[in-house]
């Protein structure tokens, strides 16, 4: 045992691993399961895209618009080079590192509300989503075949945002048919009703339509689309990942001055690079002058978690080192939370080390005596790289 037993229960990462998958979350501050949904139109590169994050061929894809009928779904690990490091030096048995689920559906196309290509009742996939991952196409490839037959992404993003805030729209007006006295019953739910109605109606995201964080709660069940954060996946050529030029460089500007993130991605080549054996793709990337990190595919699962205003936070023993994601600004009994609700009811401390720390000190024992480890309250707000043993009550 690290700790005194007089501090009463604490964390064993190996008896709480199997019940820490399953917990469930009761506040907003906790992080189960994050999904992530492609949406573009049909060819972009989304099903490549999926394949390439997940290391597979499990998605169909292939040049010709509508590919994907039937939604994908899978599950990505979050590569963190702390968790390996500090894995290495607890001798830790195992390595779990935290997830992103993926979902990629079927192409949008101009009037996919109104019934066009095949249709928008897919964007049902993308409505319980954490995050809203937007593939443009950027790559000239005149093989593959483009819905509107140019290549222009900035009118590409237009026809597909205004067809999700359409699908919003669609929402909010079968919540006002199907609650006629909504006014009475659930007023602040009526309040952000009316104020997205009027929004979505004049061209605007859910997200521009000043909702209260009460209003946001209240229609959280409705899954908006456009309420959601969102990143640009920019599909491009392989050569234009590490310096972008022409309209690659462009779309990256015109995005920037829109105040949106657009992320590198070269969808077709990260998706035959990933199934490759890890020496080979290093080979491979040698070659186009990249490094692993300088892929789309680590930029766009490091811009999720950001977007997402996560953060990681460690538990590292000899028969499990493991990563957790945790809301940005969360306290200590949160984060305990997160590996069991009862974890937070039951809080007493935490000690808390920063993960290059306890790697410089040489392990738990060593960090103690140099008194590297911080014993920590329930106003402690966790920070990204802790490596944290939690002290609860029985
Ligand atoms: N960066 C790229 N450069 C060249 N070709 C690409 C690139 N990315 C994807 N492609 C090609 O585009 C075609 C369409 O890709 P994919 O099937 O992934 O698109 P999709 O968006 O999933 O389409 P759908 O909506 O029809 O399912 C495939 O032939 C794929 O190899
Ligand atoms: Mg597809």
């Amino acid at each position: 045992m690290l700790f005194g037993a007089t501090w009463g229960r604490q964390f064993v990462p190996s008896l709480r691993a199997a019940w820490a998958g399953t917990a469930r979350l009761s506040t907003s501050r906790r992080v189960g399961a994050l999904k992530t949904g492609l949406v573009g139109l049909p060819n972009v590169g989304k099903s490549s895209l999926f394949n390439a994050l997940l290391g597979t061929t499990q998605a169909e894809a292939a040049n010709y618009p509508f590919c994907t009928i039937e939604p994908n779904v899978g599950t990505v690990l979050l590569p963190d080079e702390r968790l390996d490091r500090l894995a290495h030096q607890q001798q830790a048995q195992r390595t779990v590192y935290t997830t992103l689920q993926y979902v990629d559906i079927a192409g949008l196309v101009r009037d996919a509300s109104q019934g066009a290509g095949l249709g928008n009742q897919f964007l049902a996939n993308i409505r319980e989503c954490d995050l809203v991952v937007h593939v443009v196409r950027v790559f000239p490839d005149e093989n593959v075949t483009h819905v509107e037959e140019r290549i222009d992404p900035l009118a590409d993003i237009d026809i597909i945002e205004l067809e999700l805030q359409l699908a919003d729209l669609g929402q909010i007006e079968r919540l006002r048919a199907k609650h006629k006295n909504l006014r009475l019953k659930e007023p602040v739910m009526h309040a952000a009703a009316e104020k997205l109605h009027h929004g979505l109606n004049s061209g605007l995201p859910a997200s521009a339509c000043e909702l209260t964080e009460e209003e946001v709660a209240a229609v959280r069940s409705l899954g908006l689309i456009t309420l959601k954060p969102m990143i640009y996946a920019i599909n491009t050529e392989e050569d234009q990942l590490a310096e972008p030029t022409g309209a690659t460089a462009e779309l990256v500007s015109a995005l920037a001055e829109r105040g949106q993130h657009g992320v590198l991605v070269s969808a077709k080549f990260e998706s035959e690079l990933a199934i490759l054996p890890p020496e080979d793709r290093l080979l491979f990337l040698e070659d186009l002058g990249l490094t692993p990190s300088q892929t789309g595919l680590g930029k766009l699962v490091r811009a999720s978690y950001q977007r997402l205003d996560l953060l990681s936070f460690f538990t590292a023993g000899v028969t499990e080192a493991r990563a957790w994601s945790l809301q940005r600004g969360a306290m200590a009994p949160q984060a305990a939370g997160v590996i069991h609700s009862d974890f937070e009811k039951h809080f007493i401390k935490a000690e808390v080390i920063a993960w290059d720390q306890l790697l410089e000190a040489g392990g738990f024992s060593q960090a103690r005596e140099r008194g590297w480890i911080r014993l920590e309250g329930r106003e402690y707000a966790v920070q990204d790289g802790d490596v944290i043993v939690f002290k609860t009550a029985a």
